[in-house]
């Protein structure tokens, strides 16, 4: 056997085989090899979006104690999950049931508990005042199980872990683009406001939707997933759905709406879902959205370098679902279409609007995913 055939593969061969790029992060810590990291990053980020990030630095047992944990928190008895429902609070954190998540017309088939930066909330729903709009109820406590007192410590160190390398890949990003690492600190600065949540896909009921979570883009900067091993991620290509099969211990990353925004659409935020498993088969995934902080208030735009600005087409924005460069406005906007009876019970103002814009583009109300 030639010396050839023992050899690693590399990152291109694994590409061919899964269609998906791999980016290895601590290559950012070897001098010789800083340069061609970004150059690929900017490569792929451009030409899929879509890719898996290694090298991240999260431990193995760290990321195995919350898959573990996360499977354990949907054994829950019914009620204890009730009790923690999304619709007690307005700050859209809690459980949301199977089927209660709606995107493009139709109900997800998947269980999820949202979960936030853990932050008191800084304003009463109704004690809307000039210094606190309506969006600053976004921010807010979590709700936790009390009867799985773990899972708590275990979501705010994955929250403050997974930001560590958000933060270092935005920096990444940012170089690759031309910019000063740094350009975008203050839209990610504390107060700050990135998202989690951990989602159980039951497998497909005999006749019903396979729908696991509807055809959607994230809405904000860089979303972190893990997936388990059981598959259904499909992201849209320029080829159609392409499979983003699990990858142990890999994030998939993919870039949201926010970006798209700050770098006029040069980058563009993926369009993805999951497909339910089969009959008998759940899947278990952990999602971390990387998102600009409220007081931010406007997501800058980016002067990007001559020659990429002129691939920059402007963002994509659809006209039953209108993007704003308003950060508060973007996100709540987001949250309520996800959630209408969190909607119709904190924000009856903002839901009617809603559905006056659903009627008037002749269709029910629209949701989406994130
Ligand atoms: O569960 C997954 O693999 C993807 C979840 C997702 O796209 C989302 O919640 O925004
Ligand atoms: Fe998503």
């Amino acid at each position: 056997m030639s010396a050839a055939a023992w050899a690693l593969p590399t990152h291109e061969d694994i590409e061919s085989a899964t269609a998906l790029p791999v980016i290895d992060l601590s290559e950012l810590d070897d001098p010789a090899r800083h340069d061609a990291f970004h150059q690929r990053l900017a490569r792929i980020a451009r030409d899929t979006g879509f890719f898996y990030l290694e090298g991240h630095g999260i431990d193995t047992r760290t990321i195995e104690e919350l898959e573990r944990l996360t499977r354990e928190t949907f054994t829950l008895p019914a009620a204890a999950k009730e009790r923690i429902a999304i619709r007690n609070t307005p700050h859209f954190r809690g459980y949301t049931g199977v089927g209660g998540e709606i995107t493009r017309l139709r109900p997800d088939q998947r269980e999820q508990i949202d979960f936030g930066e853990e932050l008191p909330a800084v304003r009463s729903i109704n004690a809307v005042d000039a210094e606190h709009p309506i969006w600053w109820a976004l921010q807010g406590p979590n709700q936790w199980p009390a009867e799985l007192p773990a899972l708590k410590p275990a979501v705010l160190d994955w929250l403050d872990q997974t930001r560590s390398v958000a933060e270092r890949l935005l920096q990444a990003f940012l170089v690759a683009l031309g910019q000063s690492a740094q350009a975008l600190d203050a839209l990610v600065a504390a107060p700050r406001n990135h998202r989690f949540k951990i989602i159980r896909y039951p497998g497909q009921a005999q006749g019903q939707s396979d729908q696991g979570v509807g055809a959607h883009k994230d809405g904000g900067l860089l979303t972190l997933l893990l997936q388990d091993d059981v598959g259904g991620l499909q992201v849209l290509s320029s080829k159609g759905w392409i499979d983003v099969p699990p990858r142990r211990n890999a994030f998939v990353v993919n870039i949201g709406e926010m970006l798209e925004l700050a770098t006029n659409g040069y980058l563009r935020a993926n369009v993805h879902r999951v497909i339910s498993p089969q009959s008998g088969v759940d899947r278990y995934s952990i999602a971390y959205f990387f998102s600009p902080s409220l007081h931010a208030e406007e997501i800058p735009l980016l002067t990007l370098p001559e020659a990429l600005n002129e691939q920059a087409q402007g963002p994509e924005s659809d006209p039953e679902n209108p993007l704003f460069r308003h950060i508060g406005t973007n996100a709540l906007k987001g949250r309520i279409r996800s959630h209408l009876d969190v909607a119709e019970r904190f924000y009856p103002e903002q839901f009617r609007l809603l559905q006056e814009q659903a009627r008037a583009h002749g269709g029910p109300l629209q949701a989406s995913a994130y």
